[in-house]
Order: C-alpha cells, then structure tokens, then sequence
C-alpha cells in the first residue's frame, strides 16, 4: 500500500511538472470545460457510473432524461436522484490526488527549462533587458504575455494558478516575428533585395511578394529573409566565436603576463619568494664583488711591478753614479798630481815617465768606461712605460711581447709574409726547412714571430713549437682551391691540441692578390671555421704578401687579444 502512494506521489510530481509544461498531457482538467479541478466547489470531481469523471458544474448543464444524465464521453446514462448532480460520488482518488499535488512545492519553471547556470549564463549572454525589472537581464519568454523575463521576475509574475499555465521558452527559442513589409504593411516581408542599391537602410531592402513581382524590386535578385537573415546570424556567430576564442587567448596572455611580473617582482607579501629581478640583482652584485676583490689583488700585484721596477732602476742609478762618481775623484786626484807634475823643472818632468804612463793607462781606461755605457744608460729617462694585459698583469717595458707561431701546408706564403713584415719586401724565398724567427714590433708588442716548413715531412714537428706560445697563424693559399681540404685537415689537428687550447689563432687568406681566390667568406664557409674554430679565440683574415695588405690588420687583432682593450695606448 505504502508503494502504491509512493507510486502516485512520483506520478503525481511527475503530472505536476507536466502540467506547468503542456496542456496536452493536462489529465488534473475537466476534459469537457478544460479547468483544473478543485477540491470542493463547481470544479469539484463527480464520478459517472461508466467511470468518466467531469466537473460539477459542467454536469450541471447537461440535459436530464429520465432522471439521468448522458456521460459527455460514451454516452453512458447515470441516473440521479432527487439530490440531482449533488448526490453523485466525487471522485475521492482524484480529489486526493489533486490534494497531494497542492501540497507539493511545484518545480519552478526556471528550473525545468533552465536546470543549470550555464544554460543561464548562455540566455543572459543575449543582453536583453527584463521587462519586469529593466536592472535584471532576461532568460525566459512568455508566449502569452509577450515579455522577457528574468528567473526572479519570472517566479514573483508567474506563480498564480492561471499563469503558471502560460507556456514560456528560453530566450533563445524564442520564435521570431516576421518583419512586416514597409511599403504594404498588410503583407509579410518574405524577401531580401540582393541589388546593391538597394542594399542601404533608408531603401528599405526586405518586401513582400507585390514588392518582388510588381513593385519597386521588380527583376531584383533577391533572397529569402529567413535564409539571408540566418546567413548573416552564423556570420556574426561564428564571428563572435573567434572574438570569443580570442579574448580567451588574450585574457590567459594577460594571466601570464601577470604571472611572469610576479615572477619579476616576487610577491608582496612578507616572507614570500624574491623575484627574479632581485636574484639577478643578488648575482651582479655577487659577480661585481668577485670583481672588486680580483681586481685589489691584481691592482696590488701590479703596484708591486711598478715598486720592483722602480727600486731596480734607483739601485742601477745608484750603482752607476757610485761608480762614476768614484772614477770622477780618482781622476781628479790624477789630473791635480800630473798637473803639479808638469809644474816642476824639466829634469823632474822627465824622470817622470813611469807617471804620465800611468796617467795616460788611466785615461783611456776612463774612456772605455764611458764608451762601455750604453745610449740609455748613460741618458735614462724617468719615465715607466707600461702596458696592461687582458689578465691585468703590468708589464713594464718599452714593448710587450708575444710568441707567435706561423704554420700551414707548404708554399701558403708563411716565409713571404713573415719577410714583409720584417722588411716591407716581397723576396723570393726558397722553401723552409726546418723554421725562420724574427721580431716585429707592432705598436707597444713585440712579435717574436716563429715561421716553420709546412712541407708534409715537416709537419709532425711543428708541435715542438707550441710550448708557450700565445698565438697561432695559420697561413692559407686562397687562389689554391683543391689544397683546401688538406688545410682543413691540418687545421683540425690544431684545433685539438691541448698545448694550443689557449693560444689565439689567426687565419691568413694569403694570395687575394691572384684573380680567383676564394673570399674569406667562402673559406669560413667550406672549413666550417665556426664549428672547427668553436671554443677558441679565432678570427680570419684577408692577406697578400706582395702588397702587405691585410698583415698589420692581422697583427693588430693579435695585438688585442694580448692587452686589454681600450688601455693598450694608455702610455
Ligand atoms: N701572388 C702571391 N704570391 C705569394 C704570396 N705569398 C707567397 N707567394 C708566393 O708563394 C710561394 C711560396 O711562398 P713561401 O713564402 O715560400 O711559402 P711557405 O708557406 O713559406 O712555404 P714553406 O716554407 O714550404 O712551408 C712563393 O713563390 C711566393 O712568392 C702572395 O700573397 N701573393
Ligand atoms: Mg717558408
């Protein structure tokens, strides 16, 4: 029993929701007047003895015969007594029904149609104002009252009895209304006019059928309103969901453009993580520190250089005036006795012979003295001429020098180049056997320049050269394309030594005087110069023996891997 009012509770409920939404399945009417019935009053239910149930007050129209009256349905007679339509039977389980059904809350209409907040969210996207209240924005339309409404709106308007049965639909069913045609208002505007003049608003383009057959858009293409209309709805929607796709992108653009300057910034908040900006901040302070306190201890070492150098030449000084001065005393002494000498009589000068003997030993001793000074020694200069390293040591010196070894394959032009620069001659030379050394000075360095045979057989003893060398020239003949292979292959091996890993290395494209040589460009290009190359300090040049083109430029790129830059002509 109890499963059975379970049952009509759940049928009931479900009666309800189907009576706020369609009239058709409305079984709680009178299905002759089509009124809800009521508990008690003219709409109260009366059973008919076929079964059929009707509403007081329409029994009380139908004709009595017979003391009967026929059931509007099958025509079944029910005979009625003195009492008439009162004394007949309601119908108790409807009645009960109808009681049970008043009690329960209905499900607002909102809910049914609208049963989650994004099919909310998606009817207010549409911006149309609510008619009840024009501060809300509309979800839901009435079809009987023709307005708009919000979903409070909708429930304070729509929950009496009589327009809880108005049959409303979400806003974006709502059906559209067709427009009306501007010239004959009478007729719909079934028709676009698709002519361009016609196309502007004050022309008016949508008409009706008189317009299209005989009217101002007579022989016009034109097009159904509903489909151009809908043409132009998926332009505009589909429009909108690219903007929306879109503003999507941008609005998670903006979110990570807000995170990256939290990311700088770091958070407000105390005890939070610093930014990036601080942590470099940390860094180049940390580095600039480092910096400082290598740079105390270089610029302590360097003074020392200079103290060092300094009491060097004071104590030289020294010793040489000392010396000097001493020679300065015994001559006079000498000069005042020969002269006392020559003062007495002849026989005294002389027996004097031994005397002016020793005098003239010491004098040219005296001269040889001074002829064994050298030019600087005996006119020093006070200044110090100094020159600072890209390693910040002092040197101090008139010139800086620097060891510099020349290979590459045999006949590349290393013995032309090296006598160029000595000489400024473009020689004849003969092939080197074994190596050539020369010194070049090139502003404040001196290039002790180590030009070795590049025949094959010399090769494997090129790598006694490399102790201590800071620079490697490497020497190719440009006009020569089939040697390039093997320059490259030499090249490479250089590239791996561990006794050259630091030495700074110049590449000579010697020969760009002959037509056809290969351009420094290609040369990079065919020996992969930036990957072989990779790691070291390197840098080609273009060069030609004959003229000296290109050799002090190259000399000048030596110079600035060995001093420091911008404090080399500090002297
Ligand atoms: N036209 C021209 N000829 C050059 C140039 N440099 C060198 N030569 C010539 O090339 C030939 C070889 O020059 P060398 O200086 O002996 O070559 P190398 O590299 O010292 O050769 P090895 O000592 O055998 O390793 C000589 O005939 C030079 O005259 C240049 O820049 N232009
Ligand atoms: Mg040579």
């Amino acid at each position: 029993m109890a499963g059975d009012i379970h049952h009509l509770i759940d049928h009931s409920y479900t009666l309800s929701r189907s009576l706020k939404t369609s009239a058709k399945y409305n079984v709680l009417e009178c299905r002759v007047c089509e009124d809800v019935f009521a508990l008690q009053g003219d709409k109260v239910t009366r059973l008919l003895f076929c079964g059929h149930t009707v509403c007081h007050a329409c029994l009380l129209r139908l004709p009595l015969k017979d003391d009967s009256i026929n059931c509007p349905f099958d025509r079944q007679p029910t005979p009625v007594g003195t009492s008439g339509v009162w004394g007949l039977k309601k119908n108790f389980a409807l009645l009960e029904l109808l009681e049970r059904l008043q009690t329960i809350r209905p499900e607002p209409e909102t809910v049914s149609l609208l049963p989650n907040s994004d099919a909310l969210r998606k009817e207010r996207q549409l911006c149309i104002r609510c008619d009840e209240n024009e501060l809300h924005l509309a979800v839901l339309y009435c079809m009987v009252c023709g307005t708009h409404l919000c979903e409070v709106c909708e429930q304070a308007t729509h929950s009496t009895r009589t327009l809880a049965r108005h049959r409303r639909v979400p806003l974006s069913e709502k059906p559209r209304e067709r427009p009306r045609c501007p010239q004959h208002s009478a007729h719909p505007a079934e028709f676009v006019c698709l002519q361009q003049e016609c196309q502007s608003l004050s022309l008016k383009p949508v008409h009706c059928f008189i317009c299209k057959d005989y009217g101002r858009h007579k022989n016009h293409k034109h097009a159904l309103v509903e489909v151009e209309a809908e043409k132009k709805r998926s332009t505009v929607l589909s429009a909108v969901q690219h903007m929306r796709k879109l503003m999507e992108e941008m609005s998670e653009a903006v979110h990570r453009f807000e995170q990256v300057a939290i990311g700088l910034e770091g958070r407000q908040e105390p005890n939070s993580e610093p930014g990036t900006a601080q942590a470099a901040h940390a860094k180049v302070e940390a580095y600039f520190a480092q910096l400082r306190e290598t740079l105390l201890v270089q610029e302590a070492a360097a003074r020392n250089a200079v103290d060092t150098h300094v009491r060097e030449r004071l104590a030289a000084l020294r010793q040489l005036r000392e010396d000097l001065e001493m020679s300065l005393s015994q001559m006079a002494v000498m000069c005042y006795h020969s002269e006392s000498i020559i003062q007495q009589d002849d026989a005294r000068v002389l027996t004097a012979a031994q005397e002016i003997e020793n005098l003239l030993d010491c004098l040219k001793k005296y001269q040889q003295q001074m002829l064994d000074f050298s030019p600087e020694q005996l006119h020093p200069e006070p200044s110090i001429p100094i020159t600072f390293t890209k390693d910040n040591r002092v040197h101090i010196g008139p010139k800086i020098e620097m060891r510099v070894v020349v290979l590459g394959l045999d006949g590349a032009g290393k013995t032309s180049i090296l006598f160029k620069l000595k000489q400024n001659e473009f020689m004849a030379v003969i092939p080197t056997i074994g190596f050539n050394v020369e010194s070049v000075d090139y502003k404040s360095v001196r290039f002790n320049i180590w030009d070795i045979g590049g025949q094959p057989k010399l090769r494997p003893l090129w790598k006694h050269y490399y102790l201590n060398t800071q620079a490697v020239v490497f020497v190719i003949d440009s006009s020569d394309k089939e040697r390039l292979p093997e320059a490259l292959s030499e090249l490479s091996k250089l590239m791996s030594e561990k006794e050259l890993k630091d030495a700074a290395l110049l590449i000579l494209a010697n020969k760009q005087d002959i037509a056809g040589a290969e351009s420094i460009e290609s040369i990079t290009q065919q020996l992969a110069l930036y990957k072989l190359c990779c790691g070291h300090s390197w840098n080609i040049q273009a060069s030609d023996a004959l003229s000296g083109d290109g050799l002090h430029d190259g000399l000048e790129w030596l110079s600035r891997q060995l001093l420091a830059s911008g404090l080399s002509d500090i002297n």
